[in-house]
């Protein structure tokens, strides 16, 4: 087995202290696959409560606390920004950075992606950078030149060897809280041409990368889109602040 599976939860701006309860209770009896990690992603007021509550319950060690996102500055006048520190202080091990509605919202750019996936690596905190193109991008045959365009900037700043401890997760925008998922055969291929895309730059990491797919993945079309080759677990919106829809989601994944 070369690639572990991943699910990664983020709650986005959703979810409060119950959730947090019933997800790691929810949890305790989850059923997952050979080389599988979960990751939950609450919103940064909930970190230290989910650490916390894990703890207390002794959950499953397969499964993990993530951030939704991260400063690229180590510390300073930064008004309501969180840094690596913070959250490596708090067990924190996995980021999200560079999610669609960062970009889309916060207008986020893929060089301020490239510089938060290098202070999280430094930190130690595992980065899940998100990529992904428009529906217009795609209708105009644009996808690889916009996965490409935001995958360059962080190999050139971190270097392809790091990317061992990197997650890509594809998220077509298109796809994300729509209830329009891409097809399995749609997503593998993209998932391929990334997987490819690294390769160019070194086989034996592009080998090892976990590559999520996110955008309308649930209960039902998760075992799909799991079972292709290139397609590592997901990251999981509106069906991970649903417990039983989530755990059915985590159960589904499997290293390959
Ligand atoms: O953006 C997403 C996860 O980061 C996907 O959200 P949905 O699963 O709600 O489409």
């Amino acid at each position: 087995m070369t690639r572990r599976a991943i699910v990664a939860a983020n709650w986005k701006m959703n979810g409060d202290s119950a959730l947090v309860n019933t997800m790691v209770s929810g949890l305790n009896n989850v059923e997952l696959q050979d080389n599988v990690n979960v990751v939950i992603c609450p919103s940064a007021p909930y970190l230290s409560a989910l650490v916390v509550k894990a703890k207390e319950d002794k959950l499953n060690a397969a499964i993990s606390i993530g951030a939704q996102n991260v400063s690229e500055h180590d510390n300073g006048a930064f008004t309501g920004e969180i840094s690596t520190k913070m959250l490596q202080e708090l067990s924190v091990e996995f980021v999200i950075i560079g999610h669609s509605e960062r970009r889309c919202l916060y207008h986020e750019t893929s060089t301020q992606a490239a510089h938060k996936v290098k202070a999280a690596l430094n930190a130690g905190l595992t980065p899940i950078l998100c990529i992904g193109e428009s529906e217009a991008e795609r209708a105009t045959e644009q996808t690889e030149t916009v996965l490409a365009s935001q995958l360059q900037p962080v190999i050139d700043e971190v270097g392809i060897e790091k990317f061992i401890d990197v997650v890509i997760a594809y998220e077509p925008v298109w796809a994300i809280g729509t209830g329009k998922t891409a097809s399995s055969e749609m997503a593998q291929e993209t998932h391929q041409f990334i997987r490819q895309f690294l390769a160019k730059a070194n086989e034996n990491v592009a080998a090892k990368v976990p590559l999520l797919y996110g955008g309308s993945v649930n209960a039902s079309n998760c075992e799909e889109l799991f079972a292709q080759p290139d397609i590592d677990g997901g990251l999981i919106g509106g069906a991970s602040l649903h417990v039983e829809q989530f755990k059915v989601i985590c159960s589904a994944a499997k290293g390959k």
